[in-house]
């Protein structure tokens, strides 16, 4: 049972992504939350889970339940998941620890625990550990808790004895006191995307180049028939009721109440958001209405002769969003923003986001997490569909390699959607705020360049041999093994690394707690999933051949964009991991491409 808190009361409070205890002072306790105060020079305040503070007596008690009333877990297993033994984030000492083993000869057995105050040599290593410890920490937004004092360490070292396994593990608590930290979403100093320059050449380039995609799908990089098109042309209401209606369509099927609720990553203030994940059942919804439409014989085709006026619909709809999500988090508190988009330039920081999670509805609907991955993703889909049914009516026999390009995507949005909550880690949702970037790559860009390939297919049919196509399947095939072999395995490490069935994997510690894949596909590069997506991409775009180049925009700019992601995400891993992701890459050498990159 947490400890019942009254305002006033001095506590230990856990700061958030971390296992270290502060000196704090209760400021408000309701339905499960403390709000605290840790005693900092910022007086920062959090509001935190009540199983993660603790009254300040009951904290240093010797013998005392930990503040999380945790067992410790103790593994014994040969590899190296299991050789680490979970911290419990108690500080206390403890005179006796239940334990428990995941392998097969699992068992529950009170170990004797003595418990050691650590002499000077140690306790000197420990407060230098601690400190380290404290320096590489960064919590779930890649935010950095920067330290400054630290006045004393205290060093518990529990030995215990596995007598069912007959191993003996050494537990190394260490209580670091008052560390003064701050994790205020500072100011972003660090910009990428060439910062406000690049940024705002991208944000006027992105819609062009989209709508430019949508008038020369079938040639090469630029129109060669100029048709004047005046911007009136492509205002069309039926294009603003089928985008709005999709839209709307694809919302109310998001809050159903069907499909699994999960929760989100640790946020900074210690909380996590849930999320409904129904995507695949909303796939399968949006499928079946659109067979029912073909079947009925409604104008699918509509789609395809409004193609310009629904791609203009929708980059309006996505610039209208990034304003309106802009103006909204100018009245957000600091907790809400996502450290990435709090530079304080207008045109940086409605490009990259200023609100890490935008909610409407009483909380109740993620607009980034539904954009992510419905209206777009689903709409690429459905676009595909639409430019193949138009085909099959006006020649009677599909293009083969355009249907077999719109199975491919079908396939790669479909497992998207089949293993939704695995985006909730994914850096969009973890450290990106929702700004036009994300609204206008979500809302507009997916759905209707990622289908270049298919209209280009369509426009200019491809005649291939039965064993080419073969060929063409064969490597979608390659590079979805990789693709999702490399993201399941990393989820299933990621949510139970001591998993028996990734006991053949290797992996190493870091500073932050959390352990590193060292084997397996992350042993061949840092991005395995990056190569596997790139196969991919590439299977789609050769059936297209080289005769023309504008397919080829696909495969070309989601190299640069992994690339620069894959940059990214090594700056906020050296941030969040210190000296061990040094280690890490030093270990695993290559980028994407063993061997070469
Ligand atoms: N189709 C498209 O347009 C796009 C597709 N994608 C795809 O989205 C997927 C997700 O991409 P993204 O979020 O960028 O990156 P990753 O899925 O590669 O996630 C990176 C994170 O994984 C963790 N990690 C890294 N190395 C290891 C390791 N050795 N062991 C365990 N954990 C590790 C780290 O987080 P931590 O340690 O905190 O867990 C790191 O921050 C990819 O498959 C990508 O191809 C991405 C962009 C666009
Ligand atoms: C061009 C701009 C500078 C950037 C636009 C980027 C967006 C189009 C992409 C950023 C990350 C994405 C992801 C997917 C789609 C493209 C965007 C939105 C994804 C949903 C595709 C399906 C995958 O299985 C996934 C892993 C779920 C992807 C997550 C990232």
């Amino acid at each position: 049972m947490p400890d019942e808190h009254t305002v006033g009361d001095a506590v230990y409070a856990k700061w958030p992504q971390t296992n270290l205890w502060f000196h704090a002072t209760v400021v408000k306790s309701k339905k499960g939350y403390v709000t605290v105060r840790f005693n900092d020079e910022d007086a920062t305040v959090e509001t935190l889970p009540d199983k993660f503070v603790s009254a300040e007596g009951r904290f240093a008690r010797s013998g005392s339940k930990s503040p999380g009333r945790k067992r410790s877990r103790s593994r014994s297993r040969g590899r190296s998941p299991g050789r680490k033994v979970k911290a419990s984030p108690s500080p206390v000492k403890k005179t006796t620890t239940s334990t428990r083993t995941t392998t097969s000869t699992r068992s529950r057995s009170r170990s004797k625990t003595r418990v050691m105050r650590a002499e000077t040599p140690t306790r000197q290593s420990a407060r230098i550990q601690a400190k380290q410890i404290a320096e590489d920490v960064v919590d779930a937004n890649g935010l950095t808790l920067r330290t400054s004092t630290v006045t004393s360490v205290t060093t518990t070292t529990t030995v215990n004895n596995h007598e069912a396994s007959g191993t003996t593990t050494t537990t190394k608590t260490f209580v670091a006191e008052e560390l003064v930290q701050k994790s205020r979403v500072g100011k972003t100093t660090e910009k990428d995307f060439g910062g406000v320059i690049g940024t705002f050449v991208m944000t006027l380039v992105m819609p062009i180049f989209i709508m430019h995609a949508t008038f020369v799908a079938n040639s090469g990089w630029v129109i060669k028939e100029h048709k004047h098109i005046a911007v009136r042309d492509l205002v069309d209401r039926r294009a603003i009721a089928i985008y709005g209606g999709w839209f709307v369509f694809q919302a109310i099927l998001a809050m159903l109440p069907l499909g699994r609720v999960v929760e989100g990553v640790t946020l900074r203030n210690g909380t996590k958001l849930e999320y409904r994940c129904n995507g695949f059942i909303a796939l399968l919804v949006s499928l079946a209405a659109f067979g029912a439409a073909v079947k009925l014989k409604y104008p699918v085709t509509i789609v395809c002769d409004l193609f310009p006026q629904l791609v203009f619909t929708g980059i309006v709809f996505s610039i209208v969003l990034s304003v309106a999500l802009y103006i909204r988090a100018r009245g957000c508190s600091n907790a809400a923003l996502a450290t990435g988009g709090n530079s304080g330039n207008i045109i940086y920081d409605f490009f990259k986001g200023r609100e890490l999670n935008p909610r409407c509805f009483g909380g109740a609907f993620d607009l980034k997490f539904f954009c992510e991955l419905r209206p777009g993703l689903i709409g690429w889909v459905m676009v595909n569909f639409c430019f193949i049914s138009k085909d099959c009516l006006e020649n009677k026999y599909p293009s083969y390699a355009a249907v077999l390009v719109a199975v491919f995507q079908l396939w790669y949005v479909a497992d998207a959607l089949w293993f939704e909550e695995a985006i909730l880690t994914t850096m969009d949702i973890v450290h990106d705020g929702f700004g036009y970037m994300l609204a206008l790559g979500d809302l507009a860009w997916v759905p209707f360049l990622y289908s270049l390939q298919v209209r280009f297919l369509i426009d200019n049919p491809q005649t291939y041999s039965w064993y080419t196509l073969t060929g063409f399947f064969l490597m979608n095939l390659i590079g979805f093994l990789i693709f999702r072999g490399s993201n399941s395995q990393k989820d299933a490490f990621r949510k139970n690394p001591y998993d028996p069935a990734l006991a053949h994997l290797e992996s190493m510690p870091t500073s932050a707690g959390k352990r590193l894949l060292v084997s397996g596909w992350w042993g061949m590069c840092r991005h395995p999933n990056y190569l596997g997506d790139l196969i991919m991409a590439f299977a789609w775009t050769l059936p297209c051949g080289f005769k023309f180049a504008m397919p080829w925009f696909y495969p070309l700019y989601f190299v640069v964009l992994l690339v620069h992601r894959a940059y990214r995400d090594d700056l906020f891993c050296r941030k969040k991991y210190g000296t061990s992701w040094n280690n890490y890459r030093e270990r695993v050498k290559y980028q994407i491409i063993p061997y070469v990159y």
